[in-house]
């Protein structure tokens, strides 16, 4: 191990430009659904993408994901059916005209996008006792998500698109590609180029739902306290 203060050195400052990059990455940062380009992505390319997932916090540094790069049409189009058949069950938890305009939306790209990325979860990674999932399991999961935020955010800035597909039976996604019964599915992502995004959430342009006011979610002190 190497001595402790050696590992500490400046907390190095970002550059104008620097800081606007990330925030430009974060505030047009989309979900992808409909855009994606059929050009196959660079494996160094996704290698880097790869590679910022990795560098995500993970509780107890446990670093529970794996990722299942699907290139295969063949597999994504099992997959496009799974999703088909989750999506018309789906559909029939909402009701009346909330049920027609979910009907209307594009909620996937699993065989337009050229590449797809499942992002698995391994509780057993570090052990059953892992420091900082002590009194919480979902820790792990969490951990998981933040790889992703990672990757999605870094694909941004890569000129392409991602596209999270959740509307499966995790069942069907586990049967397709062999994934153990142990390890949980956290995510399916279509990654693309793109050179087209909407401004705003997909799901606001088309009128499901749109973003909430901030001050609305920000509490003082306590639940449900707002500044005066
Ligand atoms: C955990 C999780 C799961 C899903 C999503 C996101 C996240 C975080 N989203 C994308 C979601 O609809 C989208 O993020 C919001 O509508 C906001 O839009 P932007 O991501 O800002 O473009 C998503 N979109 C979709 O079309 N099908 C899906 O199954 C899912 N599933």
């Amino acid at each position: 191990m190497r001595p402790i203060d050696d590992a500490v050195c400046p907390a190095s400052s970002f550059s104008a430009a620097e800081r606007e990059a990330v925030y430009h990455a974060i505030m047009t940062r989309r979900d992808v659904r409909s855009q994606f380009l059929p050009d196959p992505l660079p494996d160094d390319l996704v290698t880097r993408l790869l590679t910022a997932a990795h560098h995500a916090p993970s509780v107890g540094f446990m670093q529970p994901w794996n990722f299942i790069l699907v290139k295969s049409a063949e597999v994504r189009a099992r997959v496009r059916d799974a999703f088909l058949k989750a999506n018309e069950e789906a559909a029939r938890m909402f009701d009346g005209e909330r049920q027609e305009k979910y009907r209307s939306l594009r909620l996937e790209g699993i065989v337009e996008a050229p590449i797809g990325i499942c992002v698995t979860c391994d509780p057993s990674r570090s052990g059953s006792v892992v420091l900082g999932r002590t009194h919480n399991p979902r820790m792990d999961s969490y951990s998981t998500v933040c790889a992703i935020q990672n990757l999605w955010l870094a694909a941004r800035a890569e000129g392409v698109g991602i596209g999270w597909v959740s509307i499966f039976r995790e069942g069907d996604l586990k049967e397709i590609l062999g994934i153990p019964d142990h390890i949980e599915v956290v995510a399916w992502l279509c990654a693309g180029f793109v050179d087209r995004l909407y401004d705003e959430p997909e799901l606001a342009v088309k009128g499901w739902r749109q973003r909430m006011p901030l001050d609305e979610l920000v509490f003082h002190d306590g639940w449900g306290q707002i500044k005066t």
